[in-house]
């Protein structure tokens, strides 16, 4: 059953990859997060979603060090990463693509990964499997990303974050900005970095799509956990539809 997380603390997943406990953040004088709970594990996609407003893209710059924690933790693999600073998270595993500005415009998609890259050695190899993931990349090597169009600039996005490697990769809204058309490719993507080793905690509006994909599933409500459980199960909780999905024929 999704259950609805009035506890004080969601509990935490033994196997967790990425374990974020009891975080708060905000903006100058603005409490945005009060206490968010979530894991991620290994080979997983897990969905992060709500309304509005609900701190969703803020936990994410958080879980990134792109906000400073005012309290909680982040850890991944076991280890507490929630004084690294944000160019070192790579080190970690931690991959991030943020909503917008995720591209460099004037470079081409070549130096793009070329900046994903720059600090990881066997990038060439890397590389090779990142046209397996999007051909469409290889096909425009000396574009520039400003260019590209929506989709392959998502994809150009992805694949500059995974140009590392990571063990988990952050996706703020992967679908946005795209033709109703695209969005399917881009959920068929998320799946496909899961299905080459990474896990994957995104968040999105196109939500039934994305509970699609996802493995589990994280309601965030004014900066609080509200529901988490598997994505089937979050997509049959009658509560969960009433207040965050719209009814089908709506
Ligand atoms: N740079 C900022 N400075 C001040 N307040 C901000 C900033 N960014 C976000 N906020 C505020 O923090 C709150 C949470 O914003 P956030 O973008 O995390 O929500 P969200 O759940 O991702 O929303 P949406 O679904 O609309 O993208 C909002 O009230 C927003 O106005």
């Amino acid at each position: 059953m999704a259950a609805e997380a009035d506890l004080d603390r969601v509990p935490r997943l033994d196997d967790a990859l990425l374990s974020v406990r009891g975080v708060e953040t905000g903006y100058g004088d603005l409490q945005v997060l009060r206490g968010v709970d979530l894991d991620v594990r290994a080979e997983e996609i897990v969905l992060v979603f709500g309304p509005n407003g609900a701190g969703k893209s803020t936990l994410m710059r958080a879980i990134y060090r792109l906000l400073p924690l005012w309290a909680g933790t982040v850890t991944v693999g076991g280890t507490d990463v929630s004084a690294v600073e944000t160019d070192d998270l790579v080190d970690y595993g931690v991959g991030y693509v943020p909503q917008t500005e995720n591209v460099f415009p004037n470079l081409t998609v070549s130096e793009n990964l070329d900046i994903g890259g720059a600090a990881v050695s066997g990038s060439k190899r890397r590389r090779a499997e990142l046209y397996d993931l999007f051909p469409r990349l290889e096909e425009r090597l000396e574009q520039r990303a400003s260019t590209l169009s929506g989709g392959e600039r998502q994809m150009l996005a992805m694949a500059r974050a995974l140009m590392a490697d990571p063990d988990v990769l952050l996706v703020d809204e992967p679908s946005a900005g795209l033709a109703p058309q695209l969005v399917d490719r881009a959920f068929d993507h998320v799946q496909r970095v899961r299905e080459e080793g990474t896990a994957v905690l995104m968040v999105e509006q196109n939500v039934r799509a994305a509970l699609g994909v996802a493995d589990r599933g994280y309601v965030l409500d004014m900066g609080e956990n509200r529901f988490e459980g598997p994505a089937d199960e979050l997509l049959a909780s009658d509560a969960v539809r009433d207040l965050y999905l719209g009814r089908r024929d709506d």
